[in-house]
């Protein structure tokens, strides 16, 4: 590219920079003492510096003409003049341009030298003392290096908020960093990825084969197994998947993993034929769980005669007659400090559970009521009508949003154990390794732990598959209820979602009450079938509005995808209208009046119910994963918007957390666990095998409670029912278990 424009100056004032590309408006002096806007994205900018630009000139729309630079360099200031004008724009505190004048006319030229090297003689300068020159011979080589660092990383394409967290971490020991090992870097700042450092390493010339390159590439494979659910991986796996990312040979990837082991990076096991490979971190999780749960898995010895008196009364009390199962239930909670109750929709989980709650209280136990989403947790506590909290909330998490580092940051631990006699947890499928950790850490020993749940759901979004694992251990007691109570056999969702997990017929024949198959083949006729149910005929048939009645699909993207799905049903459900605003953010436009889901767990958000007259008469923190709501108000002058989520909670959202909000016309099935609606409408039409599977459409139907409609073709449906080769999820818990007990039983 020629350039026939160029300027230099000195920065007079930044106007506007965006930290994390570089963005930059600012006001520059030029040589001829004239003032112009110069923009562009620069890795590093400061007023005072003088810089020399590339680029040309152009006229905005609004802002007039500017300079828009295409490349830079900054000029180390070496006349007097830039030194003056460096020293003096305020660069560094406590000199101002007088103190300036007197520094530059007393070392001339060499000032930076005396700056950097002899700060002692700054002090000979009238007006400053012995300790000020320390101070800004201190402040001036870290702003220095700063700028040296940032040019420097600028050149790797590292963006600024990242260049100034790895200068803040290696300071000057960046460029030997940077020149041997920059896979170092993704070991020791969290959000800095394999990939990133990879490609600094590129640029910096080291080699694909070397064992820095490979040993970081093992560990990024490995955590990339992590999001796909698995806590390890076998050997042969690991290095086929390893191969494949980091292009060199099995027998380099094979040494590495055994100096990955040496450094307690990795730990393998044996596993079947094979061996598996853990990241330490998930190993040392797995084998605190199993060593915590052992302890805890005591035998209480307990008075039948009374346990029998107290499960009469509450028996009584809520009149119901337990079935067998069930009883067998209640009795394994007196005599068990730690039990599993498993079974399908309407076996009588939350009848059992609201029993056992009934002996417990008549016991003056303290009962602790949790699950691991915010809806999931309001629906326990309709069911029980107790307090329900979070998993999170129950741990007292420390800190805003839930996110994978601070996990660890919970209130409640081993020092600062949950003070109960009782903790029960429902929708136990849910709950991965990392939490399930946290859970027993804050667990002491004597409380009793009541796990609930189906382990036909979809597993956890974290990795691990702790309830199956737990139950597959067959070290614990646990409970299966499989009969279908009578109210329960009234309803085809729950006998179809039976019917699916035994693999027995289903038919489509759209004589039930509550379950129907809408045979179509075109995804836009597909698309205006869902419309029709979900604004005239649903709404009425399972007296609900049409905001409750959810539509959930396989998969994000695809014809029938949700973010297809999300914006076609924008257009129909929500259309623009004059008088509505709306927000672009991320390529998706936020419009008053859209359905929309906060998609991670924020115990900062503040709330307010608003009585009459617009006075609020509630307010609270937290808004959880899952929760749905509309927007009601956008506010462009003060960057925000107002959601109303249930309960007439309002949420006021500054534009930059949008990225804690989707479109909620429709969901996944996988975001849906947890959650239940009146109604549910699932388009099925396609999708790959490894998805499309039985727990995938056993917890889509199990979601409704009133009815379900699938619409589409029925040959996929009949996949899903037959495609039980669940993705299988490779971990240790249950081997830890074992392990552990047999080591026990030795003793
Ligand atoms: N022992 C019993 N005798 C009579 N009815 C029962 C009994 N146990 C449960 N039921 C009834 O069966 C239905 C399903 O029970 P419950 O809601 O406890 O099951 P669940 O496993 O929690 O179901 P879901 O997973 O769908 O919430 C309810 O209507 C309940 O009243």
């Amino acid at each position: 590219m020629t350039y026939n424009n160029s300027i230099s100056g000195y920065i007079e004032h930044i106007v506007f920079r965006n930290d994390e590309n570089g963005y930059t408006v600012c006001k520059i002096l030029d040589d001829n003492d004239e003032q112009s806007t110069l923009v562009g994205c620069f890795s590093y900018i400061s007023e005072g510096e003088y810089i020399i630009a590339k680029g040309e000139y152009i006229k905005h729309q609004i802002y007039g003409d500017q300079f828009r630079m295409d490349s830079y360099e900054i000029a180390v200031p070496a006349t007097e003049t830039a030194l003056l004008k460096y020293l003096g724009s305020g660069a560094v505190k406590g000199i101002g341009p007088t103190l300036a004048k007197r520094i530059v006319d007393k070392f001339k030229e060499d000032t930076l030298r005396i700056l950097e090297e002899e700060p002692e003689c700054l002090a000979k300068v009238k007006g400053i003392s012995n300790r000020m020159a320390a101070d800004i011979s201190s402040q001036f080589c870290e702003r220095f290096g700063l700028r040296r660092a940032m040019i420097f990383l600028g050149e790797y394409g590292i963006s600024m908020n990242l260049a100034t967290k790895i200068y803040d971490k290696y300071q000057d020991g960046i460029y030997k960093i940077i020149k041997e090992n920059p896979y170092k870097i993704a070991d020791d700042i969290s959000g800095v990825g394999f990939r990133t450092v990879d490609e600094i390493a590129k640029k910096s010339g080291i080699k694909t084969d070397s064992d820095y390159r490979i040993r970081s590439g093992l560990i990024y494979t490995l955590s990339l197994a992590s999001l796909d659910g698995h806590t390890c991986l076998p050997k042969t796996l690991l290095v086929s998947k390893a191969e494949e990312i980091l292009g060199v040979l099995g027998e380099e990837i094979e040494r590495c993993i055994m100096d990955l082991a040496i450094d307690r990076k990795v730990i393998i096991k044996t596993f079947d034929e094979d061996q598996a490979v853990f990241l330490s971190k998930y190993y040392h999780m797995e084998q605190a769980i199993a060593s915590n749960l052992l302890a805890l898995n005591a035998n209480y010895d307990i008075d039948k005669k009374q346990m029998k008196k107290i499960i009469e009364y509450a028996q009584k009390e809520s009149d119901i007659v337990l079935d067998e199962d069930q009883l067998a239930a209640v009795e394994a909670a007196f005599s068990y400090e730690v039990l599993i109750i498993t079974g399908g929709p309407g076996t009588g989980k939350t009848t059992t559970i609201n029993t056992i709650i009934g002996c417990f209280e008549r016991m003056s136990l303290d009962i602790v009521l949790a699950a691991p989403t915010g809806r999931a947790a309001k629906r326990m506590n309709e069911a029980t009508k107790k307090e329900a909290k979070t998993i999170h909330r129950m741990l007292e998490l420390s800190g805003g949003i839930e996110d994978n580092a601070s996990r660890e940051n919970f209130g409640r631990n081993e020092e600062y154990p949950i003070e109960a006699d009782v903790i029960i947890i429902d929708e136990m499928s849910m709950v991965d390794i990392p939490l399930m950790n946290a859970i027993l850490k804050a667990t002491a020993k004597g409380t009793r732990l009541i796990f609930t749940g189906d382990a036909n759901q979809l597993p956890s979004v974290g990795p691990g598959s702790v309830l199956k694992d737990l139950i597959a251990s067959k070290a614990f007691k646990v409970i299966t209820l499989k009969k279908i109570f009578r109210q329960a056999m009234e309803s085809d969702i729950v006998i179809n979602a039976h019917k699916i997990n035994e693999s027995e017929e289903i038919v489509l024949d759209n004589k039930s009450k509550d379950f129907f198959f809408l045979k179509r083949y075109n995804a836009d006729v597909i698309i205006s079938v869902m419309l029709q149910l979900l604004l005239n005929k649903l709404p009425k048939y399972v007296e609900a509005e049409p905001f409750d009645i959810q539509i959930l699909s396989p998969m994000r993207k695809g014809v029938l995808g949700v973010d297809r799905l999300n914006q076609v049903l924008q257009e129909y459900l929500n259309p623009l209208e004059d008088n509505k605003k709306q927000k672009e953010y991320n390529g998706k436009i936020f419009r008053e009046g859209d359905k929309v889901m906060q998609i991670k767990n924020n115990y900062q958000l503040e709330w307010e119910i608003k009585g009459k007259y617009n006075i609020p008469v509630e307010s609270g923190m937290g808004i959880f994963n899952g929760d749905m709501g509309i927007i009601k108000e956008i506010n462009e002058f003060a960057g925000e918007m107002l959601i109303e989520f249930d309960d007439k909670k309002e949420v006021s959202y500054s534009f930059k957390n949008l990225n804690e909000i989707e479109h909620a016309y429709a969901i996944t099935i996988h975001k849906s666990q947890g959650s239940e609606y009146p109604a549910v409408i699932i388009p099925l039409l396609n999708g790959p095998r490894m998805l499309m599977n039985r727990n995938l459409i056993y917890t889509a139907i199990t979601r409704a409670k009133r009815c379900v409609i699938l619409v589409g073709d029925e040959n996929v449906f009949y996949d899903m029912v037959d495609n039980v080769s669940e993705k299988h999820r490779y971990s240790g818990l249950k081997d830890r278990i074992t392990e552990i007990k047999s080591i026990e039983n030795f003793n």
